[in-house]
């Protein structure tokens, strides 16, 4: 199986996961067409309808091609748009020629279309394919049977909407609850690699800088043990809340382990990464949580450095917030800034920017 199928590559992350179900579909609706398809080639040549086995042979060729570049190059071949359009000449044509033989084709193909093109790009194909064979049944065939092809197809393509519509909202809603913490509504660590890595490629590319911190309540222990379990879990809630307030859209919040939170801030120097981190650590020690909980936050901020990796990078702020928090807490530290990935650090080490 190519890694691309392989579930192995897609149990890790839930995005990727869902991405791997779609790619599935394709690969699969596209090779049980193909086996469906190529014997009808030959039939249909050996009854002369040359015209209608080359169109065949087209379909046939088009699914050959997205399931070799899906398996072998990770690329939709086209986005699938090939195939909607030869289903709707192929059927119509050998609804034409062949009556009721060529119609039966249209249930299946109207259906496939759901599963292949994006909901809405779907249904508008669907309103032409079943418009087309509207014509040509009307064409064809009797009043009566006109009617019931028409109201037949329509409806199964109905059927095949709602269910892809379903399956799509479903597929939204699981993704967000296997990549969001259900306590603060912040990203777990699912997505930790992959927003980093983002911000790795970025900084690679285009020379463009990014920095994260990570923020640590102090002796969050002491608060459930004197508030209570369910109390420590609004000052949770409650921090991300604020947190959020406070940063702008691009940025990203994690909530990476029990009183641990991470932002990812794209288009962030240090020192500005630091300024942010300052003022959410004044922000907490300076207005309680719910019943007047009074608590402080240890941070460390890292900006990307050239050639690093996102592990190293966020072990460099880790190492600052454990500095952060040996120091006496209530402060940010800030990683030393390595000159490269091998990179000796340019300023010596850790550097603490202010005790609140
Ligand atoms: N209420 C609540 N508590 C949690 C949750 N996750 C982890 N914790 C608690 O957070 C506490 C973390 O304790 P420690 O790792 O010792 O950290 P700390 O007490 O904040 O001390 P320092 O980080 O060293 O300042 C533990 O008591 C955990 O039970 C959660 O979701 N809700």
């Amino acid at each position: 199986m190519s890694p691309l199928l392989s579930t192995d590559k897609v149990a890790t992350n839930p995005t990727l996961a869902v991405l791997g179900f779609k790619r599935q579909i394709v690969y699969h609706l596209h090779f049980w067409s193909f086996i469906a398809v190529a014997p009808l080639v030959l039939v249909q040549w050996n009854h002369g309808n040359y015209l209608l086995s080359a169109l065949l042979v087209l379909f046939c060729t088009n699914a050959l091609l997205v399931i070799a570049l899906l398996r072998y190059r990770n690329v939709y071949f086209l986005k699938g748009r090939l195939f909607p359009l030869l289903a709707v000449i192929c059927a119509a044509y050998s609804t034409t020629i062949n009556g009721h033989a060529g119609l039966y084709w249209a249930y299946p193909a109207a259906t496939a279309l759901f599963f292949l093109l994006p909901l809405r790009e779907a249904t508008t194909c669907n309103i032409f394919f079943v418009t087309v064979m509207a014509v040509v049944s009307f064409l064809k065939f009797p009043e009566a049977d006109f009617w019931r092809i028409t109201f037949s197809l329509g409806l199964t393509c109905l059927f095949a909407m709602i269910f892809a519509w379903l399956v799509g909202r479903l597929q939204g809603e699981l993704t967000r609850l296997a990549t969001t913490d259900p306590l603060t509504g912040c990203l777990n660590r699912s997505q930790l690699a992959d927003i980093l890595n983002s911000q790795i490629q970025i900084r690679e590319r285009y020379e463009r800088v990014s920095s994260l911190i990570l923020l640590d309540l102090d002796y969050f222990k002491s608060i459930n043990d004197q508030w209570g379990h369910l109390a420590g879990d609004q000052v949770l809630a409650e921090l991300a809340i604020r947190t959020r307030r406070r940063l702008r859209e691009s940025d990203q919040l994690f909530r990476i382990g029990g009183e641990e939170f991470m932002l990812v801030l794209p288009e962030t120097r240090q020192r500005d990464a630091e300024t942010l981190a300052q003022e959410l650590l004044t922000s907490i020690s300076a207005h309680p949580f719910g019943d007047d909980i009074h608590i402080t936050a240890s941070a460390s901020v890292a900006e990307v450095a050239k050639g690093e990796t996102w592990s190293v990078w966020l072990n460099r702020a880790d190492q600052s917030l454990y500095q952060a928090k040996s120091q006496g807490r209530n402060q940010v530290v800030s990683a030393p800034r390595t000159a490269d990935a091998s990179g000796s650090p340019d300023d010596g080490g850790a550097e603490l920017i202010a005790e609140t």
